[in-house]
């Protein structure tokens, strides 16, 4: 099939990619031209793993080709899958202002072929409608292309997995000949694929993303808590996550969720929900209950250290979570951002393997960028483990000893062994648990000033 996707954001790209590489011809499409030309050249701009080489793979086949201008789209493209970005306003309004400019580009192509626009982007309930509706205004009708929506579901971090063993393809379409053109396409890759109209398959892809925040604000409401019962709550999560119903996922507490999906998505499924009539109030709490948590977090570095306006904090990880170098929402941005307003005179380190130490836009310039986690380390009085990159936990006691002024750390993921690490003379305060003494008999430290 000759398919063209437009965004070469992770998605799309991946999709794109995924597709050449099952034997299709791909044409990918973005705006950006800069982006273009680098994937021309087989340079990606993301970390994510395999993705280069898929790229590089099936450009050298010649499955790939590239473009920036969706109004010259290949006249025998069947398929144009829209994949491009959804951002949302402070009222929680997607904006899809790039989507309309991409419809009102599109031209019919070949008479011959019955086209399919598939929009893969997160979007409101109703918008694959609303699309169907612009586009016959200005196509003639026996070239309107069917307009069907197929949401993604991959992860950052997991985007080949997720493409190449997807847990549900879901097809929602209007007409039946594109359902069933599209259940042969994906029917090369092994996910049950369950067929639908539009709106459903729209508001089961919010609902997904609304079920993990949801799932996520719970399991930290729980940590706290545990913290405040005694209880621990990696071992409550550890027998939650054995229920079946309940399962393992999204049940890891710290300083919440970020990214640009799960905090997005929620706002838009908040206010879509609020306008249709149908409050979504546990979302809502959920949404409240996830900003609340890197304040949480710097105050329970308050409670470690005195006088934290005159000490050097390193903040170990970035990106939103491991796998990549997102930083959109990143909840270590949220936790500088409360340290710096409420400690003026701060010194901050920060250091994640994926990002540079360059200036970067997103990161408050007063942050110095380490090249390593020694360089982060060296001279803190505490650092905060906002990222659960796996290097952090190779760190030994030793070296936090050595390298740190005093070795307190915050684990903000609850990724590290903080039973040995306190055994050895590293304070390490998880999530949802009473830090075990060095002597290992479940007493809470008492922290040092
Ligand atoms: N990235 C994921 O893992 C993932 C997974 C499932 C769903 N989604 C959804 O997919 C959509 C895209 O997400 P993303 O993170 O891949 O996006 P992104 O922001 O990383 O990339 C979007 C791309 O679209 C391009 N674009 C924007 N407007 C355009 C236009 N008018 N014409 C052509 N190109 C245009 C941008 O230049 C950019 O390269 C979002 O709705 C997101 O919620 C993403
Ligand atoms: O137990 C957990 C799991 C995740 N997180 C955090 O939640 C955020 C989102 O994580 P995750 O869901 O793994 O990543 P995304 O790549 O944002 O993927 C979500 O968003 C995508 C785009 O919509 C969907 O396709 C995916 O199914 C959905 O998981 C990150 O900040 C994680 O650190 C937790 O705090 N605790």
């Amino acid at each position: 099939m000759r398919i063209a996707v437009v965004g070469m954001g992770v998605m799309g790209l991946t999709t794109g990619a995924g597709f050449a590489d099952l034997g299709h011809s791909v044409e990918c499409v973005d705006l950006d031209n800069r982006r273009i030309a680098d994937l021309a050249r087989g340079i990606i701009n993301s970390r994510e793993p395999g993705l280069e080489s898929l790229l590089l793979r099936n450009r050298s086949a010649g499955r790939l080709s590239f473009n920036h201008d969706p109004a010259k789209l290949h006249e025998d493209t069947e398929l144009i899958m829209i994949a491009m970005d959804t951002p949302v306003d402070e009222s929680g309004e997607m904006l899809l202002s790039g989507i309309w400019t991409v419809i009102d580009q599109l031209t019919p192509g070949n008479q011959n072929i019955k086209r399919i626009i598939a929009l893969k982007s997160s979007v409101p309930v109703g918008t694959s409608d609303r699309i169907e509706t612009r586009l016959r205004g200005r196509m003639p009708q026996d070239q309107m292309p069917d307009v069907v929506y197929i949401p993604d579901f991959m992860r950052e971090g997991y985007a080949l997995r997720d493409f190449y063993e997807p847990s549900r393809i879901v097809i929602g379409a209007a007409s039946q000949e594109a359902a069933e053109r599209l259940s042969l396409l994906y029917a090369r890759l092994p996910g049950p694929i369950l067929k639908t109209d539009r709106r459903s398959a729209e508001l089961a892809k919010l609902a997904a993303n609304a079920f993990l925040a949801v799932k996520i604000s719970f399991a930290n409401e729980m940590a706290a808590l545990a913290e405040q019962t005694g209880a621990d709550y990696p071992t409550v999560a550890q027998s939650l996550s054995l229920d079946p119903r309940i399962g393992p996922y999204s049940l890891g507490a710290g300083i919440g969720f970020g990214g640009s999906f799960l905090p997005k998505d929620a706002r838009a499924l908040v206010l879509m929900a609020d306008e249709a009539g149908a409050p979504q109030t546990l979302l809502e709490a959920s949404v409240r209950a996830n900003a609340m948590l890197p304040l949480r977090m710097v105050r329970r570095l308050e409670a470690a250290i005195s006088d934290p306006s005159r000490r050097k904090v390193a903040i170990l990880g970035l990106a939103y979570k491991p796998g990549t170098n997102d930083l959109r929402e990143a909840p270590a941005l949220r936790v500088i951002s409360e340290l710096l307003r409420r400690h003026p005179g701060i010194v901050l380190t920060a250091y994640d393997p994926e990002i540079s130490v360059m200036k970067n836009p997103a990161i408050p310039a007063t942050v110095s960028l380490c090249a390593s986690a020694e360089e982060a380390l060296t001279g803190a009085d505490a650092a905060i483990v906002a990222t659960e990159w796996r290097e952090f936990k190779q760190i030994s006691p030793e070296h936090f000893k050595k390298w740190m002024n005093r070795p307190i750390i915050m684990d903000g993921r609850n990724t590290l062994d903080s039973v040995a690490l306190n055994a050895q003379g590293v304070v390490c305060i998880g999530v949802g648990h009473v830090p075990a003494s060095p002597q290992g008999n479940g007493q809470r430290h008492k922290l040092p000033n």
